[in-house]
């Protein structure tokens, strides 16, 4: 579900506009020539695997790190021309928080005003409203450190909203929640666009991206390997699976000598077999099972989400989501032959998720 609804005749301006950036450390080349163009007002999320460089693109568009080519514009300033532009219109939220754990919320806060040149009076009223529009009124009086996680990540968000920035990096913003503060982070989100923030959100989290972004970007070997609404990019990837498991051995193995082309993980006794999850198709796996005398203990029907796309994108391999629903990628089976990445070399799984 996106975040933004816009029924416009007239396309928004862009908020973020990237062509062909490029960055290496040393021999490692990590963006290759990255292109984006992000309208003002929408969730943008950047997903890819762990090293893809989200992060070194997130510091090259807010200016804390130069790329070594190509040319972005961040809320209509150049990057390398007029960085001080781009600094005044944007807020940044990274991994590493900016809070200090020594002071309280509020004064975490005022700092910030401070750090804005806001006067006294404007910062204190501004520090105000944006704690209890983050929920941290209560709290604010306490050592930042006594904050859990959740608190910590929404004190972050607060003080960079000190600034009144137009866009705001949100760099993995959830990672580490617990489902509780992941929801009530991304209705923070919602609200942030719904004021006409742009958001341009990295995450592990395909299931965040799903629910918060107008659009989505998979970033891999260093490129973009596919951008899109969620829908358009799951139309990427053809057809889903049947599931089958067995409730032994012999089973699971006549079942995959019957059924022929099939993605086996012995240990779970299940096959996978690319199917759209037609009735037809269902028919034609149950007849063939059948005609051997084998019975499935368990059939799901899979079709294709968020998780496949980036998975055969980035050629990582595939997480059994019947255990594993909405957490970070992780491997744990074969991956699918029908791979729509247009590279041709050959991908290698990558680390999985923290
Ligand atoms: N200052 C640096 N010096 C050398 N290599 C770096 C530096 N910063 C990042 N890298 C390398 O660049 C690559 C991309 O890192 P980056 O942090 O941008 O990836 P990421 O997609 O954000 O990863 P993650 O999901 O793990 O946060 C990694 O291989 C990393 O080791």
């Amino acid at each position: 579900m996106p975040t933004s609804s816009r029924g416009d005749a007239h396309p928004p301006p862009l908020a973020v506009s990237a062509v062909g950036l490029r960055k290496a450390y040393g021999d490692h080349t990590v963006l290759d020539g990255v292109d984006l163009h992000i309208p003002a007002g929408s969730v943008f999320a950047l997903l890819g695997p762990n090293g893809a460089g989200k992060t070194t693109l997130v510091k090259i568009l807010s200016t804390l790190i130069t790329a070594d080519g190509g040319q972005a514009q961040v809320a209509g300033h150049d990057i390398t021309a007029s960085p001080d532009g781009v600094r005044a219109a944007i807020g940044v939220t990274g991994q590493f928080s900016a809070v200090d754990g020594l002071i309280t919320g509020e004064e975490n806060m005022l700092l910030m005003a401070d750090l804005h040149h806001l006067p006294g009076r404007e910062g204190r009223r501004i520090a105000a409203e944006l704690l209890e529009r983050l929920d941290l009124t209560d709290a604010a009086r306490k050592p930042a450190q006594s904050y859990s996680g959740g608190m910590k990540r929404r004190l972050d968000i607060a003080m960079t909203l000190v600034g009144a920035p137009r866009i705001i990096f949100l760099d993995e913003p959830t990672t580490g929640l617990d489902p509780r503060s992941r929801h009530t982070l991304w209705q923070i989100i919602r609200e942030l666009v719904a004021s006409g923030t742009t958001v341009f959100l990295t995450t592990q989290y395909l299931e965040e991206a799903d629910q918060l972004a107008d659009r989505i970007a998979v970033l891999n070997d260093g490129r973009i390997a596919a951008e899109g609404t969620a829908d358009e990019l799951k139309r990427l990837i053809p057809g889903g699976h049947v599931r089958l498991r067995f409730l032994g051995p012999a089973a699971y193995r006549s079942a995959a000598d019957a059924l022929g082309d099939t993605v086996q993980d012995g240990e779970a006794l299940t096959l996978r077999i690319p199917s759209d999850g037609s009735q037809r198709e269902l028919h034609a796996i149950l007849d063939r099972l059948g005609t051997a005398g084998i019975e499935a203990d368990e059939l799901t029907v899979h079709t294709p989400d968020l998780d496949d796309v980036f998975f055969a994108l980035t050629g990582s391999t595939a997480p059994d989501r019947s255990e594993h629903s909405g957490k970070p990628h992780q491997s744990s089976e074969p991956h699918q032959s029908s791979e729509p990445h247009q590279s041709s070399e050959p991908h290698q799984p990558k680390e999985a998720a923290r």
